[in-house]
C-alpha cells in the first residue's frame, strides 16, 4: 500500500524541518513516497540533501527510476533487499531520516541492524509505516501481553514490531493516525 497524501504531506513537512543530508527508504514501489520525500528535500534551502530508495523487485525499481527521473539530483532508486542495503552501506555516512515501508515481516530486523549498525544520526529519526494495519492491530494488544511467536498476519508481525520498539530503552516513538499509522521513532538522548 502506498502512503496517502496526507502522510505524505506529513513526511515532507517533517523533511523540510529536520533538514537531512541522507535520507533511506526501504520500499520504494513505484517512488510515491520518494516524490514526497523529494518534495521535503526541495524545499530546504540548503538543497543539500539525497534520498536512497531501496526496492527488491527489479520491475518496480526501473519503473520508479524513470518516475523520478524530473528529481534524480534528489533521488537514488536502488534496486537491492532492504537488508542487503542496509549490510552493505558504510554506517559512517550516517542518515537523518528511514523511512521503513518494505516487507512488515522485515521491520524488526530493519530496525535492529539500524540501531545495532548506528545508522541514524543522533537527532535522526525512523518513521514506519501501516504500524495501526487497518485498525487490526490494536485487538490483539488487548489479547496478548507479549510478542506473538513465528506470527504468520501481518497484523501479527506489526504487532510484534510496535512492541518490540514501545520495550527498546534506546528509543522513543509515538504513534500517529494518520491513514494506517506513522511510527515515528528517535534515538534517546541520556
Ligand atoms: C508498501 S510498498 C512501498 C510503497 C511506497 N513506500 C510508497 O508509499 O509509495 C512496499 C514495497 O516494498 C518492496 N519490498 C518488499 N520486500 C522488500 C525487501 N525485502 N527489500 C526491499 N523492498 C522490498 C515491495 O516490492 C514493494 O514495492
Amino acid at each position: 500500500m502506498m502512503i496517502s497524501p496526507t502522510q505524505g504531506q506529513a513526511m515532507s513537512m517533517l523533511i523540510s524541518a529536520i533538514r537531512p543530508n541522507r535520507v533511506l527508504e526501504l520500499g520504494c514501489f513505484v517512488g510515491n513516497s520518494a516524490l514526497w520525500i523529494a518534495d521535503g528535500l526541495s524545499n530546504v534551502p540548503e538543497k543539500k540533501g539525497h534520498l536512497w530508495t531501496c526496492e527488491i523487485d527489479p520491475k518496480m525499481a526501473a519503473f520508479a527510476t524513470k518516475n523520478v527521473e524530473m528529481v534524480s539530483d534528489l533521488v537514488t532508486v536502488v534496486n537491492s533487499s532492504a537488508q542487503d542495503f542496509l549490510d552493505s552501506w558504510n554506517e559512517k555516512n550516517q542518515f537523518d531520516f528511514i523511512f521503513i515501508d518494505a516487507d512488515k515481516g522485515g521491520y524488526i530486523n530493519y530496525y535492529e541492524t539500524i540501531l545495532s549498525r548506528n545508522m541514524l544520526s543522533l537527532s535522526g529519526l525512523i518513521v514506519a509505516d501501516n504500524v495501526l494495519f487497518k485498525d487490526q492491530v490494536h485487538p490483539i494488544d488487548n489479547r496478548l501481553g507479549g510478542m506473538i511467536k513465528a506470527p504468520k498476519s501481518i497484523r501479527e508481525k506489526v504487532y510484534n514490531f510496535n512492541l518490540h520498539v514501545s520495550l527498546d530503552n534506546r528509543t522513543e516513538q509515538v504513534i500517529l493516525p494518520i491513514f494506517d499509522g506513522l511510527s515515528i521513532i528517535r534515538l534517546k538522548r541520556n
